[in-house]
């Protein structure tokens, strides 16, 4: 069923495992994903970022969040696993609301780049009438960036504990995204991968609420493997190794974005299936391999969170 992102979090909340939140921009991706979650039986979450709302909407971001409601509501109506559907960094009020009236299940204030109180006043303008509408809503406090040799990077800023309690007291947000050292993209760590377990460990006593890891790709060595074995260059590399991954889940962290571990798959078994066969040009003969291995990589990651067989 089409379900609530709180109703899926409240339950990893309380049970202590974590849902992956799987980015989409297109069929193929979701499709794949929606495999995994049938054969692990497992709870999903599909977002959608700003860009992708304007990408499937050809610039119309309504059109877009109107299009992924169509389509994530016509595979969760028909299954036995739950599914909701997030806005992703929402930053631009129209796309907020583009998603709430379309009918996404949450969407995500992002004003982690504005001051304390200017996030919590918008923060509170957007839950008061997503709440209305019956909408859950994630905010970020913090900055995503690495952490090298245990000095926050310059652009990086490392969330506050005892701002967390006070920022979600103020807002009433149904779900947090604490900065503890993550970072977009497949080049998260350049010495050694390490998170703010202190931090994080914090915010979970003081808030008691479902909270988000963003940047939590772990950047899947075969994957990578089989795409530089087909002409991808994706040197340096680094994502959040399984085991750090499996301690934020064990520390508090119920919802855990993914994107870039996707990305990485579909574009190995694409590049893998279009050199050995040259001949072919059928989208679904081509893509068939890129979609089995974003299953795979859904699949295995499901696990990993302990969100298999929960559904
Ligand atoms: O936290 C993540 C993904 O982290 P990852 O890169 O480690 O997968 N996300 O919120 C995904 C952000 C995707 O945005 P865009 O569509 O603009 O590229
Ligand atoms: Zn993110």
């Amino acid at each position: 069923p089409y379900v609530n992102t709180k109703d899926i979090l409240e339950k990893a909340n309380k049970e202590y495992y974590a849902v992956a939140a799987f980015n989409i921009n297109n069929l193929e991706f979701l499709q794949a994903i929606v495999e995994g979650g049938i054969e692990k039986k497992s709870p999903l979450i599909i977002e959608t970022s700003e860009g992708a709302m304007k990408y499937a909407g050809m610039g119309d971001p309504l059109r877009g969040a109107s299009l992924f409601v169509k389509m994530v509501r016509e595979f969760a109506d028909s299954l036995d696993i739950p599914i909701a559907l997030h806005l992703d960094h929402g930053k631009n009020f129209k796309y907020i609301i583009s998603a709430i009236k379309a009918g996404y299940s949450s969407v995500m204030i992002d004003a982690s780049d504005k001051p304390l109180e200017e996030n919590i006043k918008t923060t509170k303008d957007i839950v008061r009438i997503a709440h209305a509408a019956g909408v859950s809503v994630e905010a970020e406090l913090g900055k995503l960036a690495g952490i090298e040799d245990n000095v926050a990077s310059a652009e990086s800023v490392l969330v506050n504990p005892d701002e967390a309690k006070y920022f979600v007291e103020e807002t009433q947000v149904d779900f947090l995204a604490p900065a503890i050292g993550t970072s977009h993209g497949a080049f998260k760590f350049k010495g050694e991968a390490k998170l703010d377990f202190d931090r994080l460990k914090k915010v979970k006593e003081l808030t008691k609420m479902p909270l988000v890891l963003h940047g939590a790709s772990s950047v899947v060595q075969e994957m990578v493997e089989i795409a530089e074995n087909y002409g991808a260059d994706f040197g340096g590399s680094k994502g959040v190794p399984s085991d750090i991954l499996k301690e934020t889940v064990r520390l508090g962290i119920n919802k855990v974005n993914t994107d870039t571990d996707l990305r990485m798959a579909f574009v190995a078994g694409l590049r893998e299936f279009l050199q050995n066969n040259p001949k072919e040009f059928d989208p679904r003969k081509y893509m068939e391999t890129a979609k089995t291995y974003v299953k795979k990589v859904v699949s295995d990651r499901l696990e990993l969170l302990g969100s298999a067989n929960k559904a």
